[in-house]
Order: C-alpha cells, then structure tokens, then sequence
C-alpha cells in the first residue's frame, strides 16, 4: 500500500492528510511564515519523515508550486487541474483560472452521487466560494469576501475603524437579528452575521430554481457560520481534503 500526502494550501491556512492504509493523520499550519515566505523546509521534513511515494496537491498561492516541484519523493508529486480525470463536469467559462480547491470541493460534492439535483458547496476560508453542481455539471458560483477579509478591509479602507478579531468576539447567537450597540459589535454583525445574512439568501433563492438541494459548509469559518445559517446544511470540516483523496485515487 502507498503511503501518500494530500496538501490544501489556502490563502490563510495549510491543511495535511498523510494516508497509510485508508487511515491518515492530519497537520495544519499557516500557508505563509511571519517572514513573508512559504515553508518549502517545513514540508520537504515532513515528506521525508514519514517517507512519503506520493503527493497530490492543491494551491491557490501560487508560490507553492515551486515547493511541490522541488519536492523529493519516492513517486511522483501531482497538482490538481482541469486535465486530470474528474467527476463532473464542467461548464465554467474559465476552467484554467478555477481554484484548484474548488475542483477538490466539486469532487468530494460528486462522489455523494447525482440523486439531488443540485448541490450547493459554501466554503467559508480567506475567501467565501459558492459553487453549484446541477446533476454532474459544475455550473459556477461566487467569490464573496471571507469573515476576516471583511473585518480587516473595513479597518484597511477607513480611518476611524478598528480592527476586530472576528472570532474572539462572543455574541451570543439565538437565531435572532443581532443589533450591534458599539462600534466592535456592529463590525462584528456588517463581518459575520452579514455573511450568514448573505449565504441563506444565496441558499433561497438557489431553492426557488432547483428544489431539491443538498448543501454542505466548510472552511476554516464554518463553525462561526453554521450557528447562523438558517437553512438544512451539512457541516463538512475539510471537505477539500476528502475531494483529493478522491481525485487521487480516480488517477491512481
Ligand atoms: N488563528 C487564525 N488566524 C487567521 N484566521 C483564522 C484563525 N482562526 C480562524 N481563522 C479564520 O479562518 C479563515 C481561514 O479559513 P481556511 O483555513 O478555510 O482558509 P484557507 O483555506 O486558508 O482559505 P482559502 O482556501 O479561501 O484561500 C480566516 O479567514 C479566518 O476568518
Ligand atoms: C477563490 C479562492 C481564493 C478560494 O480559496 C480560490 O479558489 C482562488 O484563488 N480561485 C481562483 C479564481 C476562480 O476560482 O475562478
């Protein structure tokens, strides 16, 4: 049996599986050290540690294929694109500038089969995606700001805004309209309550098209959201990790 490494790298975070024998462990750290720079060493340790064959990766920095390239493996080290074999298809006007997280995420959507009509996949990371599967075609979606993007323009683009940490803010959430009584508050509900707001809307009016439809919420901010959102969603944590799992065994 190969032992092989699944690799996220997104604009915050960078998420591991290593695989050995259907089991794998799981490692994440920043996509980007405090010095400015990817750490190629970090991973070149760890695929030597553990003697990995081979890696299937996905990036949206694109600073990390360098790393992947130099990578020294006992088998091969793969990315994810739009030529490998996928299970779906595809109808984005753009396939060579698609995220290849988001090719992962239609995979892992995929492989629950095409009985729903329609998929929605809301990922809540650096930046919150949308994309639609109808039947076995990826139609598309959106690219909306993510909760810290948000926090941080607000405070980037004024004057007088401070930066709030959207996570270490507690409100308690009671399926209500939160009103923000201070400036930190209001932040807080224009940040994250607003994208909660905007992803049920997004989830109604997609159901007023496709009645039957099959969400799922990941990212590094779906447990913020998921006490927010008001529609049937089902919480996915890594959910572009189990999507190359499946795109590396569909190209094994
Ligand atoms: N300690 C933290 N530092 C930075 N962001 C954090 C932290 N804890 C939680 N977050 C939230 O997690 C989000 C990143 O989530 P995730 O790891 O899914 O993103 P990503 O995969 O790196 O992004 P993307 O794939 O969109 O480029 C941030 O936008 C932020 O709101
Ligand atoms: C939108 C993000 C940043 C989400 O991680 C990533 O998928 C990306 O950089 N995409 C490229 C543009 C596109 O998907 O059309």
């Amino acid at each position: 049996m190969k032992k092989y490494l699944l690799a996220d790298v997104g604009n915050t975070f960078t998420k591991i599986r290593i695989y050995e024998n259907s089991e794998y462990q799981f490692l994440t750290f920043p996509t980007i050290k405090p010095d400015g720079n990817p750490d190629g060493k970090q991973l070149q340790d760890l695929v030597s540690a553990n003697q990995i064959d081979d890696v299937l990766y996905s990036t949206v920095v694109p600073e990390w294929h360098r790393i992947f390239n130099n990578l020294e493996v006992k088998g091969v080290v793969r990315k994810v694109s739009v030529q490998m074999k996928l299970p779906f298809e595809m109808k984005y006007q753009t396939p060579e500038t698609l995220g290849s997280d988001r090719i992962a995420l239609l995979a892992a959507a995929a492989e629950a089969g095409f009985h729903h009509h329609c998929t929605l996949i809301v990922s809540a990371g650096t930046c919150i995606t949308f994309d639609i599967l109808h039947e076995r075609t990826y139609l598309g979606g959106a690219i909306s700001p993510g909760l810290a993007m948000r926090a941080k323009a607000m405070n980037h683009f004024t004057k007088a805004l401070p930066l709030v940490t959207v996570n270490l803010i507690d409100i308690p959430v009671n399926g209500q309209l939160f009103i923000g009584q201070d400036t930190a508050q209001c932040l807080w509900a224009g940040s994250v309550q607003s994208a909660a707001l905007e992803i049920d809307q997004y989830i109604d009016r997609l159901k007023s098209k496709f009645s039957k439809l099959k969400i799922y919420l990941t990212g590094g901010d779906a447990n913020t959201l998921e006490k927010m959102i008001k529609s049937d969603i089902f919480a996915r944590p890594n959910m572009c990790l189990d999507g190359l799992n499946i795109l590396y065994k569909l190209n094994a």
